[in-house]
């Protein structure tokens, strides 16, 4: 009996003991969070500033927005200025500011911190991801003179050469009455291009039957994003994995976080960008071309070794690669479409492009030169209009002017604070672009000022401002220019079971992504004679 109650009496004690720990450290838990709550509400020094009580509270409203509703915080950024005026406090630690006329002069200034990005994309050493502005400067120093215009003029006959390929793709959907999917060709134009840049070699996307290019493995990977702003641990947690596992199971995002451009079984090429790094830097050259190539520049510049390794140089690959090949793509996609589905529009624009390059004595097709495509100015208003329906990218850019105050207005925002703003808000805003989500080339026509004065070409912003703004700008200039001038000096287009919702941007995903069900923007074509 004695045995048997004290084993009664010790259970009793210890699930005592476990029952009071237990409610202990719920107790603890609430009233961490309650001061937690109370702290970020009231003694903050961002509590001042407008806003949604549950966005000040948690990042949790953030993710509910960007992960359940898929990609729509920036969405719901916009509200809130609807209620709240044009700065709002968005997360716990962050604030959003909405004005046009700020846009410049914030991005502008010279030691500006980028945050956020070396968590949500990964990558973190390329110039695109860097945070501390002097590292920046370097690193962006090195790169510089690959894309002076001077070295892009140097580019423009690969860009010949490629679209050369292209226009023998498009005559054979013309031969074979097929449509064809432009949200698949032009990435494959873009990343043969890139690849060229980079490495002095293709993967002859643009060659290959139904186009096979980089898209899908950016999206797979992009779609990521956001779990990675959420959870920083996401990106490292996957790069950790085997490449058997994330290769079952991630198929997309496998060619980009192990570093590999193999995404799917057709893209067996026997080398990966890992590999055609490492090779480079041994001297083995990937470059089957003379031409200098972007890593050429880097290994011949003055980086300290830091800046060298096979990792540093592979993020820079794989960032510069995908910023060339989605954000001109998806500017082609949205030019090409509004051009199509606006018959005046298509009208005026191939006019001009047949006056400006008359048939010729053979009355073959030829690829119109990139400096006589630069006169002229409807192209150009297309061009631009087509860069601020595109946005460049949908997300806000969150900066930080470390240890220096921010004043906007009558704020003054706190040193350290990460202050975003969104190019979606600049190029939708109707004081300055009237009927904003219509696509009207004519508005940039004449050299048009706004109501304030400023040229309207200060308010394109598609390209960011200041010195992070993108380096790519000639590079992506060249090809837009050359790419519409041919397609549209040369064939004539029919939506095929397409519509504005296959362009239009719908979920941000960093980069603006369509409906997620579309099947791409596609098109009839017929060439024309002369
Ligand atoms: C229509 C085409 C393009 C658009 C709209 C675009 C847009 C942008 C924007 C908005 C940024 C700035 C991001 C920020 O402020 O944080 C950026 C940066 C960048 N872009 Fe582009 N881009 C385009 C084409 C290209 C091309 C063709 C390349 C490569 C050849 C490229 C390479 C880069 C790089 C490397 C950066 C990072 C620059 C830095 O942080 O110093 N982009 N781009």
């Amino acid at each position: 009996m004695a045995l048997s109650s004290v084993i009664r009496d010790l259970k009793l004690s210890l699930s005592f003991s476990w029952t009071s720990c237990a409610i202990t450290a719920l107790g603890a838990w609430i009233l961490g969070l309650a001061t937690l709550a109370v702290y970020r509400l009231y003694l903050s020094p961002l509590s001042k500033f407008p806003g949604p009580k549950l966005a000040a509270l948690s990042k949790w409203y953030e993710a509910y927005y960007e992960l359940v509703r898929i990609g729509k915080f920036s969405r719901e950024i916009d509200r809130m200025h609807d209620v709240y005026g044009p700065i709002v406090r968005v997360t716990p630690y962050e604030v959003h500011i909405k004005d046009s006329q700020f846009y410049n002069g914030f991005y502008g200034y010279r030691d500006i911190e980028k945050h956020g990005w070396d968590v949500k994309i990964g990558n973190g050493n390329s110039i695109l991801t860097t945070v501390h502005s002097d590292v920046h400067r370097r690193r962006r120093a090195a790169l510089n003179p690959m894309f002076s215009r001077r070295s892009v003029m140097n580019l423009v006959p690969v860009i010949h050469d490629k679209l050369e390929l292209l226009c023998k793709r498009f005559d054979e959907y013309v031969e074979g009455h097929k449509p064809i999917n432009l949200t698949k060709a032009f990435p494959a134009l873009t990343g043969d291009i890139m690849m060229e840049y980079f490495f002095g070699f293709t993967y002859s996307h643009v060659e290959a039957p139904g186009f096979l290019s980089f898209h899908e493995a950016y999206m797979g990977f992009i779609s990521s994003s956001h779990i990675a702003t959420q959870f920083p641990w996401f990106l490292p947690l996957m790069d950790s994995i085997p490449d058997s596992i994330v290769m079952r199971f991630f198929p997309l995002l496998a060619s980009l976080i192990r570093l590999k451009q193999r995404a799917k079984a057709e893209l067996t090429h026997p080398q990966d960008q890992w590999d055609l790094v490492g090779r480079s830097i041994k001297g083995q050259t990937t470059n089957e071309s003379s031409r200098h190539t972007i890593i050429d520049q880097m290994l011949q510049s003055d980086l300290p070794p830091s800046d060298l390794t096979q990792q540093r140089i592979t993020d820079e690959a794989q960032v510069i690669i995908a910023a060339g090949v989605e954000t001109s793509s998806i500017c082609l996609t949205v030019g090409t479409f509004h051009i199509v589905n606006t018959p005046h529009i298509f009208t005026r624009l191939h006019q001009e492009l047949v006056q400006a390059f008359p048939p010729n004595n053979a009355n073959r097709r030829y690829i119109p030169e990139l400096i006589e495509l630069e006169k002229l100015p409807y192209l150009k208003a297309c061009i631009q209009e087509a860069l601020r329906l595109s946005y460049g990218m949908s997300s806000r850019n969150p900066r930080v002017y470390a240890g220096r105050e921010l004043r906007y207005k009558e704020w003054t925002i706190p040193a350290g604070t990460p202050v975003a703003m969104t190019v979606v808000d600049v190029c939708h805003d109707e004081a300055i672009f009237p009927d904003s989500h219509s696509f009207i080339p004519e508005r940039w026509l004449g050299n048009p000022k706004t109501h304030d004065g400023e040229s309207l070409e200060h308010y394109l912003i598609t390209f960011g401002r200041g010195p992070r703004s993108c380096i790519g700008i000639n590079v992506a200039m060249s090809e837009i220019a050359m790419t519409l001038g041919t397609m549209f000096r040369w064939y004539k287009f029919d939506l095929y079971e397409s519509d504005i919702t296959d362009v239009r941007y719908e979920h941000d995903w960093h980069l603006p992504v369509p409906r997620l069900d579309s099947l791409g923007l596609r098109l009839t074509m017929t060439k024309v004679d002369n």
